[in-house]
């Protein structure tokens, strides 16, 4: 077990709650909430402190002032991940999420820009609100499962997007990629990255060794992870051959760094299907949670979907569908959009990882420290946004009106590692759920469950009992049909 520094000439470190020997700081966590037990800590050490977890070194920031200073401003410090011990033993060890800092994680990202800047997320517009359109038909017709149909709206953008994939409910590629994450995030738990970064000797253990067993799910997870990099890029390199390809994050790295035959350079091939393979697992869990984090509020919230709808109905009509035309002009349906990002972060906390030692304000940052921005204690900064646990979109609105400049970007996180897909995202969550507002009241039915959050790493409701309520009697599947038909969705 790593000693914790100490060295006389060196300035302190951080305060923070005294470890408890060998464990550290674990005893005393929310292990259900760790952010929470993170916060009460800032109120004690302050917004920046130290803690030391199961040999792990940790710097707690939990204002977006000293994060932007170190993070922004210092970034070539900042920019690393931690180690994720599981991460090659289950397949994972390649995504761009996990990359050390260093020339690949350079090319990952430069990859990520040449599709997902603002002006180039333009382009797919008309997809992404065709994909809407279709899940309101979907929502309409089988409203019983309206977290499967969401589910597959994100899906499906984030395969049209990577891969030009035109995905169906129900997609195989789709259940490929599904099923790559959602074993990755069963099996390769932090608890499992925590103990196997703590006794490396465990990974040594056969698979037949008590507690072992997940080395053969390991395995499997290997295998299946393995499927979701090759299948969707071969799909793409045929379309290419065919003369069929859309227009995708893929499409795009091959024409741009002029990949003709594979078998030339094989190593930028690997980084084109590591780096678009991330999407999935990237984006999909993040933009599905925030839906359902925006219909639990809009369901609690009426009033606030009244305004929502009187705004959309004055701008949009009632004959025909919203789009990407009318985004300026529906100030408050953005700010509920910001309001919802900040009031639940789906990722509440967030690791990077120091390459080299710092100092800030008088204190010592060791290299190698892992760095977790605590965004749910941003969220709730008191000073930024008064009453932190109220729900008020009108935060974000000046008092004529018109949109204030925070546009909550720490949610999308810092520096070099900043969320490539920011700009996708926000234009997902826009379609999805102005096309929501402008079709359907969400309720929540009288004596319905209690709603269930998710515990750990992310934070949103699991699916709920929800109610769509069509806004105009006269609407039914047939006359959105022919709205999804009649909308402007070829000159956006
Ligand atoms: C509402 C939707 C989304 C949210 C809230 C979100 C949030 C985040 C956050 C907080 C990070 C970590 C940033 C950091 O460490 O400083 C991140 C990283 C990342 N996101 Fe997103 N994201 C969303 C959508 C997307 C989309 C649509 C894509 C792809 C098109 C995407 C791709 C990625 C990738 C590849 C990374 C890893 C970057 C790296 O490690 O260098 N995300 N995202």
């Amino acid at each position: 077990v790593r000693k914790i520094r100490r060295n006389a000439n060196r300035p302190p470190l951080p305060p923070g709650p005294t470890p408890v020997p060998f464990i550290g700081n674990i005893i005393g966590m929310d292990v259900d909430a760790p952010y929470i037990t993170y916060a009460e800590w800032a109120k004690m050490y302050g917004d920046l402190l130290y803690t030391y977890l199961l040999n792990q070194e940790i710097i707690v920031i939990s204002s977006e002032k000293i994060a932007i200073e170190l993070l922004d401003k210092r970034s070539v410090k900042y920019s690393d991940r931690p180690v994720v011990a599981t991460a090659d033993m289950f397949g994972f060890g390649w995504t761009t999420s996990l990359a050390r800092y260093g020339p690949r994680l350079k090319l990952h990202r430069k990859i990520f820009h040449q599709t997902f800047l603002a002006n180039t997320v333009a382009s797919y517009r008309p997809k992404l609100l065709q994909k809407a359109y279709g899940m309101l038909l979907h929502v309409l017709q089988d409203q019983d499962n309206y977290a499967a149909h969401i589910e597959t709206f994100t899906a499906s953008v984030v395969m049209a997007v990577t891969y030009g994939y035109d995905a169906s409910p129900g997609d195989p590629l789709v259940k490929t990629m599904k099923y790559a994450t959602d074993t990755f995030l069963a099996v390769a738990t932090p608890e499992r990255a925590a103990l196997f970064g703590a006794f490396p000797i465990l990974k040594s253990l056969p698979s037949w060794f008590p507690f072992m067993s997940f080395k053969r799910e390991a395995a499997e997870c290997k295998k299946s992870i393995a499927r979701a990099i090759e299948e969707p890029y071969e799909f793409v390199k045929r379309s290419i051959d065919e003369g069929t390809a859309s227009q995708s994050m893929v499409s795009d790295a091959i024409s741009n760094f002029l990949v003709g035959d594979d078998a030339k350079d094989p190593a930028l091939v690997q980084v084109i299907k590591e780096s678009s393979a991330t999407v999935y697992g990237a984006a999909v869990e993040t933009t599905n949670s925030t839906i359902l984090v925006f219909l639990y509020l809009m369901a609690l919230h009426p009033e606030v979907q009244a305004r929502a709808q009187a705004e959309i109905d004055s701008v949009v009509g009632t004959e025909r569908l919203p789009d990407f035309h009318d985004q300026p002009s529906l100030p408050y349906v953005e700010a509920i959009i910001r309001e919802t990002m900040r009031w639940n972060p789906v990722t509440p906390v967030l690791p990077h990882a120091t390459s080299e030692d710092d100092v800030y304000n008088g204190y010592y940052i060791p290299k190698g420290a892992t760095v977790l921005m605590n965004l749910w204690a941003m969220s709730r900064n008191e000073e930024m946004y008064p009453n932190p646990s109220v729900f008020l979109p009108e935060r974000f609105l000046n008092n004529d009106g018109t949109l204030t400049d925070d546009n909550v970007s720490w949610i999308f996180g810092f520096g070099r590692r900043i969320c490539p897909g920011r700009y996708m995202g926000r234009a997902s969550l826009w379609a999805a759920m102005v096309c929501i507002l402008a079709f359907f009241r969400v309720e929540r039915p009288k004596g319905s469950k209690e709603v269930k959050w998710t515990k750990g790493l992310t934070s949103h409701p699991l699916p709920f009992e929800c109610s769509f309520i069509p806004r105009h009697k006269s609407v039914n599947a047939e006359k959105l049909a022919s709205l999804i038909s009649s909308s402007r969705l070829q000159d956006i």
